[in-house]
């Protein structure tokens, strides 16, 4: 057989890990060749690959971060438009099933060349964690890892100075690092894009923590939270070439209005993408091979059309189009859990 594998949307610690773990899988348990596509979906457009083979450099692979694949974003219209030359690479370089790992974006391309009779194994990735149908995505734990160390280290600088500090972590949909990063580090507000937020209240919980005799307040704030309607508002950044909402910096205007309102000093520390940088951690090392190893076999076995995922202690497999309906978001009872710390 020939496994076709490419990484696409953002990169993640973990991607290397599972390439590592397709290509060994592939050859060394069942004989077949790997061919990685660079650059995402681009690389398949453009028939750009490379022969990936089970050696020592394929070895090395675990703890890098980043993709060796390169990854990239293609709007979603000229990928559609680009099925017949998807076909074409898929025959010239003879790829029996490809497996694409990404997030919801590449999932849903996966899904959609799945329908129009692609085989594909789909394996999902994201730092966020809103990946529906699987317990947790690899990434996550580095992501929550870095985040819950930086704000750690912010408390003390805080308490120091008598600051408000707002962190911005990353969450475009869902406010899986947020809440969990703001849990782990004792944070005193955590806002998510699930739970619109009221800027008179965060103002109320700063001004009743310091009445107290409290030194500081830390807020961690989801690049993708929103002011509830009517409380205040925010730059509009529109949408980028790929579709995506381009953000303005939501704690960054937060912090100016908190200072507006209650003149307390606000200082803001925006994570980005040194949460997304660096080696997996040893979970996401582990979570990262198994999903590569049963993507594998599954190719071998003829499953396709399906996602990896993890449901409890197991990898299981669930059909693409399932996985990608709606995005795993932040029930409300689990906020609810993180809000009696809040204040
Ligand atoms: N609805 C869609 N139909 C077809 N292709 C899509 C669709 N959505 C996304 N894609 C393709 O998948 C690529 C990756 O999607 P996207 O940029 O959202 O990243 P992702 O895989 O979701 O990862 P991230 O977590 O970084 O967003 C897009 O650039 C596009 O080529
Ligand atoms: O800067 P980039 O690479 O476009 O990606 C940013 C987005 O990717 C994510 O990290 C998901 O991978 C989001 O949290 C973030 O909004
Ligand atoms: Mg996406």
């Amino acid at each position: 057989m020939r496994i076709g594998v490419l990484t696409g949307g953002g990169d993640c610690p973990g991607l290397n890990a599972v390439i590592r773990a397709v290509v060994r899988t592939s050859e060394v348990r069942y004989g077949s060749a790997v061919v990685g596509f660079l650059d995402g979906w681009r690389g398949l457009l453009e028939d750009r690959r490379i022969h990936l083979a089970a050696d020592d450099r394929n070895d090395r692979l675990l703890a890098k971060g980043g993709t060796m694949l390169g990854t990239a974003r293609t709007h979603p219209d000229k990928l559609r438009a680009g099925l017949d030359q998807i076909r074409q690479t898929l025959d010239d370089n003879g790829i029996d099933v490809l497996i694409p790992i990404g997030g919801e974006g590449t999932l849903t391309a996966a899904s959609w060349l799945a329908d129009e009779g692609v085989p594909v194994v789909g394996v999902p990735k994201t730092i966020d964690n809103d990946i529906d149908c699987t317990d947790v995505t690899f990434g996550f734990d580095t992501a929550l890892t870095v985040a819950t160390d930086a704000i750690d280290r912010l408390h003390s600088t805080a308490e120091s100075h008598q600051r408000v500090m707002l962190v911005e972590v990353m969450g475009r949909h869902a406010g899986w690092i947020a809440l969990h990063s703001g849990i782990a580090s004792g944070a005193h507000m955590i806002l998510i894009p699930e739970q619109p937020f009221d800027v008179e209240e965060v103002c109320r919980l700063v001004k009743r923590r310091f009445q107290r005799g409290d030194s500081h307040f830390i807020c961690v704030v989801a690049e993708g939270a929103k002011p509830k309607e009517g409380t205040f508002s925010m730059a509009q950044g529109g949408l980028d070439e790929f579709g995506h909402e381009r953000f303005t910096g939501v704690a960054q205007q937060l912090a100016i209005e908190i200072e507006r309102r209650i003149n307390k000093e606000v200082r803001t520390t925006v994570l980005g993408h040194v949460q997304r940088g660096g080696k997996p951690t040893p979970y996401d090392r582990v979570l990262a091979t198994r999903f590569g190893v049963n993507a594998a076999d599954a190719a071998h076995n003829g499953d396709t059309g399906m996602m990896v995922s993890l449901q409890g202690p197991n990898i299981g497999l669930v059909p693409i189009g399932e996985a990608t309906k709606e995005l795993k978001l932040v029930p409300q009872n689990r906020y609810e859990d993180a809000a009696a710390f809040f204040g």
